[in-house]
């Protein structure tokens, strides 16, 4: 089991726990839309964190972002399973071949 695969197994066990007493059941609360904004608030807070070049703070950012990204997942009834698939399926593809069968 990879660390995503616990945080995921967490945040299903959280969802449903008290608004008061759990980040994840008071953002799951706040609605699909909300958890959206959170994932792209922490992703541009790496992409600069990235920039400012300190590695231990992109590492936090991108746990942030992981975190989050996981919460939306699970909202939307996907796993990491399913990410992971689609991942596998792309292994050993050239990105370039990627690129050129989504514009076609
Ligand atoms: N990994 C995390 C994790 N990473 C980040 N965060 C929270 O994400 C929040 C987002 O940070 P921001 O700086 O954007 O803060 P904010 O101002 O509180 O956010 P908003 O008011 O804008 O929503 C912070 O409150 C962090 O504590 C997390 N909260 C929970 N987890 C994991 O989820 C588990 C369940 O958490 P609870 O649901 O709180 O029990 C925990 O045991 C952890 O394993």
């Amino acid at each position: 089991m990879t660390a995503i695969d616990t945080l995921y197994a967490t945040i299903l066990e959280r969802r449903a726990a008290d608004p008061s007493e759990s980040y994840v059941a008071a953002l799951t609360g706040k609605g699909r839309a909300k958890i959206a904004q959170k994932v792209g608030e922490e992703a541009v807070e790496t992409a600069l964190a990235a920039v400012g070049g300190d590695r231990a703070q992109i590492a936090a950012e991108s746990a942030d972002l992981l975190f989050h990204l996981c919460v939306l997942w699970a909202d939307c009834d996907l796993s990491p399973q399913d990410i992971y698939a689609v991942l596998e399926q792309r292994q050993g593809r050239s990105g370039l071949a990627e690129k050129a069968s989504r514009s076609s």
